[in-house]
């Protein structure tokens, strides 16, 4: 099994660049399915994700080239199957984006319910409700979800029940070459719904509101190909950032976009970091005396959960009691008896979990219960008296580009391992 083998105690100091955003980029991949000539897409960055949403959308028929790094061409002219493959959907929820598309192109769809993830159960049913509303008859058999809509869609007036950010790119993919207008209220605002709107709309899409919690979407009967520049991953950004304020050091996170990281900077600041936001991007200075902070997540513009561990590294030894409390996701506290094998005195209490703040972590062999559960606990390493042992690295691999190469260039102790080849 591969390892990150971390020694602790190395602040970071440095430049490091901020790779496309994951979460924006795989809806995009996806809404290529809806051009009808070719995509340039740039920003791209190397991710197992972004691997496994170009074969989910290649086993239905879309060409996809790499032109160079960062750089795909996709060309869905030939879009000719209607059932994305279990082995595939099964590996990331982001594959059940192909529903919009293929009920827009091809009026039906077959797809495996998207995998379970530790962090909590993820059902689609709201996704679902959207569709029914626009006109599909939808059956669950088997573990596969049928959808069809022998007339084609139809625009319609959609109420989310809560903000998700995967029903409301769905209805996006939908409702732009659907028939007639739909209003989809109570939309998820996050800048990757922004992004995803941007590029439907370079390809003929006619989407306006995105951003705000009400998208207004007039249903265009093609759409063609676009170029289209990933926006910058704020999550990715975040994390070196909340490296930079834990180990005291000073990294300038080049194409990071502030205005994406507003709850961040102000708990960072909280925590006694500096915080200077320049035009190309952020830097953070850690200081030597870290204060304790609550969070709690929310739907954008509020604190995201996908900082949610990796923030929670950071208050571990911070000076007193902080409080995370996670409202997104139900079960998304797995790193929690992780870092307690590092020394940390966390308690649960419901949906917060309770740090008190200790003098150091120690090095401890621990394990990637999920993506950002990784990313946070490398981030513990980096502080950790002695030796940390980071296990289950694919969680890691789906969504950070090269992290251990960034770190290593920022000035940590870091490298991985094959740990079979070791012994
Ligand atoms: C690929 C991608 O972009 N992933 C992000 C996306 O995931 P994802 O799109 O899956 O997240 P959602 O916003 O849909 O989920 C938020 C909450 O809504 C619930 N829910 C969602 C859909 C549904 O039909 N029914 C339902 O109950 C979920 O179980 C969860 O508790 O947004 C999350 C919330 O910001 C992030 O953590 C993920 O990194
Ligand atoms: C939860 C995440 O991703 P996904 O929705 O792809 O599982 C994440 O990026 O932290």
């Amino acid at each position: 099994m591969e390892k990150l083998v971390i020694r602790g105690g190395k602040p970071l100091r440095g430049t490091v660049r901020v790779s496309g955003a994951k979460n924006a980029v795989l809806p995009i991949i996806v809404a290529s399915m809806l051009g009808m000539t070719q995509s340039t897409l740039t920003e791209i960055p190397e991710l197992a994700d972004v691997q496994t949403v170009c074969d989910v959308i290649r086993s239905l028929g879309v060409e996809i080239k790499k032109l160079q790094k960062g750089v795909l061409e996709i060309d869905a002219a030939g879009l000719n199957a209607t059932a994305a493959p279990y082995d595939l959907v099964r590996r990331m929820r982001a594959s059940f984006l192909v529903m919009g598309p293929l009920l827009a192109r091809k009026r039906k769809a077959e797809i495996s319910l998207p995998g379970g993830c530790s962090i909590g159960a993820r059902p689609i049913d709201l996704h679902l409700k959207a569709f029914e509303a626009m006109g599909a008859s939808i059956t669950l058999a088997d573990g596969n979800i049928k959808a069809e809509v022998p007339q084609g869609l139809k625009g319609a007036q959609i109420y989310l029940d809560f903000p998700s950010v995967g029903a409301t790119e769905n209805v996006l993919m939908a409702a732009a070459m659907a028939e007639g207008k739909t209003i989809l209220e109570n939309a998820a605002e996050e800048p990757e719904i922004v992004d995803l709107a941007t590029y439907l709309n370079s390809m003929g899409a006619n989407i306006r509101g995105a951003g705000t919690n009400v998208i207004r979407i007039e249903g265009v009967k093609t759409l063609h190909g676009a170029a289209h520049a990933v926006i910058p991953d704020r999550i990715e950004a975040g994390t070196f950032m909340v490296g930079a304020a834990m180990t005291g050091g000073d990294v300038f996170v080049e194409n990071a976009l502030s205005e994406h990281l507003k709850p961040l900077i102000a708990k960072l600041k909280e925590v006694g970091a500096t915080v200077e936001e320049e035009i190309d991007g952020i830097r953070v200075m850690g200081g030597s005396q870290r204060r304790s902070v609550d969070i709690k997540t929310l739907p954008y513009p509020g604190f995201p959960t996908d900082m949610q561990a990796q923030f929670m590294a950071l208050t571990t030894i911070c000076k007193g009691t902080s409080v995370v409390t996670e409202t997104v996701f139900e079960n998304r506290f797995m790193h929690v008896d992780e870092f307690k094998r590092m020394g940390a005195k966390i308690r649960i209490e419901g949906r917060s979990a309770v740090i008190e703040g200790v003098p150091v972590l120690r090095g401890a062999s621990v394990s990637a219960t999920d993506l950002r559960a990784g990313a946070a606990l490398v981030l513990a390493g980096l502080v950790a008296e002695g030796e940390t042992k980071v296990g289950y690295l694919y969680h890691i691999d789906r969504g950070y580009d090269n992290l251990v190469a960034k770190l290593q260039r920022l000035g940590a102790d870091i490298v991985r391992v094959n740990m079979e080849e070791e012994n």
